[in-house]
């Protein structure tokens, strides 16, 4: 059908038509609301895609424009690193760098604690490398900090509308309804879950070397999913059994997957650009459907089983459980079925992921620490029959160093990106220099302005951990003394930012540190790892749903390391 555009004449002349007509007469309410309601329709209809197009991009340089002119006047104007490409700015450069937190790292070695790294299209971010600042930024996440525009269309597209795009109160009400499901109580009453995981992750290594010579195996160590099946849902994903499933599947597409990473950027600045299908998107879309069919299956299962008395919903204390407390205590803290679903989704991707890599990495630099290996193993045996939650938490200092190193160094999520919902000033530990020379010991942000902190970057800073902060070095948790002052100025999990910080901080950071504790006693107590190629085996980064470690060569994300029975 042929589509008059509007630069043809015939239909300005129908528009001002509708225009005089509605202007020239006295009408009442309704028949203004249908003319004015049919002279949309009618634009609507004459419109075509190029016009839409053309209307957008010049609503987005008027946009860009005025924010650009504000900064200029309101802002403070921050050195930085040099644009690579007039369209891409530095972003595709950090995108596909094996260590982004070393760039920022470099740059805030030679800019200061607060500078500009140019993006996107003319646009940029301020990134923080400074406690002080990066507390302020904490304390107002939420409400003056918040997702950018890109990260909400993102995450509700693949999620829905979850915890993690929830802003200001919305999100606070939701922080309310699952925080029960996370406290030290409710984590305390999972540990046998773990110990039931781990000790399945055990016999499965056993079978694998006995059907081998008996004495060792090569195992590829990447194989984490039923502990969050069990504790989260009452379910039993199956894994370690060598079972297919629909969930471990999906996850194992992701593998090798690379995100197009033109389009990805060019979507920071036109969110819409999300819904352009990729075979990426497909993957997040096959994740999505296959997720809430099964966090459906598991609600209605669980809704029978309380109603056939199965499960007293006073002492299920699975993340369901407490959900769907939640979802019938009509308080104001009450979710609805579709918000459960969804958190449900995002809860077996954000618990699964972020554990599995970092206990992949945990075993990985003990498979490369010999002595660190030997040394956690020799705590392990001494200590005897399995801890319980508070010995975990108390009397196993060499094993809490492992995990709180394996932490620091490897953060599963990397970088975080949020901007200002309204202008503000950050304050700094120590001066920076501006763009005209000036020094400011803070710095004035406008509405609309972008800003980074990299974790990587902080956690593994020089300047922040000290002369061996690139090593991995457990016994810097132990000796007195031996966190330097910037990194204690760090708040956060144990001056961490792997979880990061403020009313955002990862509500199962409990959770995840008890699993990975418990799966560190039952494995390094049995069994010794070796890297399957020697100590100078190279290890690199590639995709899954985040990024993960391979070792050089692999396909998919493979990490073979030799497993050995201990005293065999
Ligand atoms: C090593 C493991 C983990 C790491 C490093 C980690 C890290 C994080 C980070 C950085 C965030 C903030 C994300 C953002 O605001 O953009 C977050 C949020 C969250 N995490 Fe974790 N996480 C881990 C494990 C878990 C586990 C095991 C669970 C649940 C069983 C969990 C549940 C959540 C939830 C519900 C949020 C949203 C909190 C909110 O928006 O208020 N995480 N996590």
């Amino acid at each position: 059908m042929h589509r008059p555009s509007t630069s043809d004449p015939s239909q300005h002349t129908i528009h001002s038509s509708y225009i005089a007509k509605l202007t020239s007469h006295t009408m009442d309410a309704s028949t203004v609301f249908v003319r004015i309601y049919d002279s949309l329709q009618e634009i609507i209809r004459s419109t075509t895609a190029f016009d839409v197009a053309k209307g957008v991009a010049i609503l987005w340089a008027l946009r860009i424009s005025f924010c650009m002119a504000r900064r200029k006047l309101k802002a403070t104007r921050l050195r930085g690193p040099p644009r690579t490409s007039l369209i891409f700015g530095l972003a595709k450069d950090l995108f596909h760098a094996e260590d982004a937190g070393a760039m920022y790292e470099a740059w805030a070695n030679e800019y200061g604690v607060a500078y500009e790294v140019p993006i996107m299209l003319g646009g940029s971010k301020i990134m923080l490398c400074d406690p002080r600042a990066i507390a302020h930024f904490y304390n107002k996440e939420t409400r003056t900090y918040v997702h950018t525009d890109f990260g909400l269309i993102f995450t509700r597209k693949n999620f829905g509308m979850v915890i993690l795009c929830a802003q200001g109160e919305e999100h606070r009400r939701q922080r309310k309804s699952l925080s029960p499901a996370f406290s030290h109580a409710a984590v305390r009453q999972l540990l046998p879950v773990f110990y039931h995981s781990a000790y399945k992750a055990k016999a499965a290594w056993e079978s694998l070397i006995d059907a081998n010579d008996g004495h060792s195996t090569v195992i590829d160590v990447q194989n984490w999913l039923d502990s969050i099946g069990l504790a989260g849902f009452s379910h039993d994903f199956g894994s370690l059994d060598g079972k297919t499933n629909s969930v471990a599947d999906v996850f194992t597409t992701f593998e090798g997957s690379v995100p197009n990473s033109t389009l990805l950027l060019l979507a920071t600045v036109f969110p819409l650009l999300t819904y352009v299908p990729t075979s990426r998107g497909d993957l997040f879309g096959d994740m999505n459907r296959t997720l809430a069919d099964i966090s459906r299956k598991f609600l209605e299962r669980s809704k029978e089983e309380k109603e056939a008395g199965i499960v007293d919903g006073k002492d299920d204390k699975s993340i369901i459980g407490v959900l769907l407390k939640a979802k019938d205590s009509g308080t104001d803290v009450q979710l609805s079925v579709e918000e459960i679903l969804a958190q449900m989704k995002l809860l077996i991707v954000a618990a699964y992921e972020t554990t599995s890599v970092t206990m992949t990495w945990a075993l990985l630099e003990l498979a490369r620490n010999p002595d660190i290996q030997t040394k956690l193993r020799a705590e392990l045996l001494a200590f005897g029959s399995d801890p319980t939650y508070d010995q975990l938490t108390n009397n196993l200092p060499y094993l809490d160093a492992v995990v709180h190193e394996t932490l620091r160094f490897h953060p599963p999520l990397d970088e975080f990106v949020r901007q200002a919902a309204e202008d503000d000033v950050i304050p700094l530990s120590e001066p920076v220099r501006t763009r005209s020379g000036r020094v400011v010991n803070s710095i004035s942000v406008t509405r609309g302005t972008r800003i980074g902190i990299s974790t990587a970057c902080i956690n593994r800073s020089l300047a922040i951990w000290g002369a061996d902060a690139k090593v991995f070095r457990p016994e810097r948790w132990l000796e007195e003394g031996n966190i330097p002052k910037k990194a204690q100025e760090m708040q956060g999990y144990r001056h961490l930012l792997t979880f990061i910080d403020g009313p955002r901080t990862c509500l199962g950071k409990g959770f995840a540190v008890a699993e990975f504790k418990t799966v560190m006693f039952t494995l390094i107590k049995n069994f010794v790892l070796e890297m399957r190629d020697g100590p100078d085996t190279k290890i690199e980064m590639t995709m899954g749903i985040l990024s993960r470690p391979r070792v050089v060569g692999e396909a998919g994300t493979k990490v073979p390391l030799r497993v050995r029975r201990y005293g065999s």
